[in-house]
């Protein structure tokens, strides 16, 4: 091989090298990034993921509590229902409670609900709007985990249940 091939097979070398440190140092300061914006994430929960955004009402809540809790849920807990799914009252204890409401993963149309109110009510965050603090997503349902409205809805206030 002459010289300026050499040459030129060394710094192709080294080019690719160097991009793929970049490559390497995005991928890990993304996954850290994510990790931060995250208080809980798992994905062994009967095959679901769990998403909690960061909040310091949730911090002290590990996920396994926060799953097993969930998954006792039945219609008794039920505090409302809407077009697209159920509600039902999550109590962790005695002054921790959420609002957890269920969706059905049986159509696309569902699917795209959950998705569209996801990104909605995941980008604001005001005192007047309720807030989301994670969600849960399995093959058969999707969990959006809301902030407890104690005293129901405006809706109920005017009209009665
Ligand atoms: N965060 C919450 N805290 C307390 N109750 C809630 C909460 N979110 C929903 N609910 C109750 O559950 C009911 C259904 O809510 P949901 O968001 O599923 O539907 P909706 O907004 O009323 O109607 P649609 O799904 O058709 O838009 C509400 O009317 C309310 O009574």
């Amino acid at each position: 091989m002459s010289n300026s091939k050499v040459l030129a097979f060394y710094i192709t070398i080294c080019v690719l090298a160097f991009i793929a440190s970049k490559i390497t140092i995005a991928v890990l300061c993304y996954r850290r990034w994510q990790r931060k914006h995250m208080v809980l994430q798992d994905g062994n929960f009967t095959g679901g993921k769990l998403v909690m955004f960061q909040s310091p009402k949730l911090k002290s809540i590990k996920s396994n509590t926060f799953m097993k809790k969930t998954t006792k849920l039945s219609s008794k807990d039920i505090i409302g229902s809407g077009g697209f799914g159920t509600v039902y009252k999550l109590a962790i204890n005695e002054s921790l409670a959420f609002a957890i409401k269920r969706l059905n993963r049986a159509t696309a149309e569902q699917d795209k609900g959950f998705e569209r109110e996801l990104e909605a009510m995941g980008d604001i965050k005001h005192r007047n709007i309720v807030t989301l603090h994670g969600y849960y997503t399995a093959a058969q349902f999707n969990l959006l985990i809301y902030e407890l409205m104690p005293n129901g809805s405006l809706d109920q206030l005017l009209h009665g249940k």
